[in-house]
């Protein structure tokens, strides 16, 4: 069992812990045959990936359609789900993965633990747009093209929230070449170099 770090604290009900250490445990089985993430990565799940992924689920607004693009092995969005199905059951979570294999853990997770989440098994250039609430990735691309995403897939009143790694500032320049849009930059709690961008009211240049 893990340790709830201090941010979080008293934001993790006994059932949510529950079903993401279920999540844990069965990624764990499933990276062993499909390489869901690194094996250098895999022992931190819980610090690296899993709360990590959490910090997207408290800057989020509740009751929404959510989607999240190259969702992987559920990075952030199986974590949001599993907080929204205590905290916001009629938050609903659209996971898009071209991957096959990764798409068949997802389904698999999303049944197991029952959460409210369907998966696209198609590339993102390939689906028709979803007017989402809310639009996260999390380690897909570079923030210029992720707004290529957004304009196509985000309500008007949407937001996007993107953990980035250390580099954000940088990105963030780069794709006010193209775009304009308002951008809180909320420092990682698991990374202080880091970030989650939340983005709204983008607009091409
Ligand atoms: C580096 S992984 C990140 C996975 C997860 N978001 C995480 O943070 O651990 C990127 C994922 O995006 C998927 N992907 C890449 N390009 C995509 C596209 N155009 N459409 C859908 N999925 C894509 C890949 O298959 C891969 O699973």
């Amino acid at each position: 069992m893990t340790i709830i770090p201090d941010w979080l604290a008293g934001d993790v009900s006994r059932e949510t812990l529950q079903d993401l250490q279920g999540f844990h445990d069965l990624f764990l089985k499933w990276n062993a045959k499909i390489n869901l993430v690194s094996r250098s990565s895999a022992p931190e799940l819980w610090n690296r990936h899993i709360w990590d992924s959490a910090q997207v689920w408290k800057l989020a607004p509740k009751s929404v359609h959510w989607a999240d693009f190259g969702s992987g092995g559920g990075f952030p969005a199986i974590i949001c789900a599993i907080f929204a199905k205590h905290e916001a059951p009629d938050t609903k979570f659209t996971l898009v993965e071209s991957d096959q294999r990764k798409s068949t853990f997802l389904r698999t997770a999303i049944r197991e633990l029952g959460l409210n989440a369907t998966v696209l098994a198609r590339r993102i250039e390939e689906i028709e747009p979803l007017n989402a609430d809310v639009i996260s990735a999390r380690a897909l691309s570079q923030l210029s093209d992720l707004l290529e995403f957004v304009a196509q897939h985000m309500s008007s009143e949407g937001q996007a929230l993107f953990p980035k790694g250390e580099i954000w500032q940088s990105e963030l320049d780069a794709a006010r070449k193209a775009w304009t849009f308002n951008c809180i930059a909320h420092t990682s709690y698991t990374d202080a170099q880091a970030a989650v961008l939340q983005i709204k009211e983008l607009k091409r240049v």
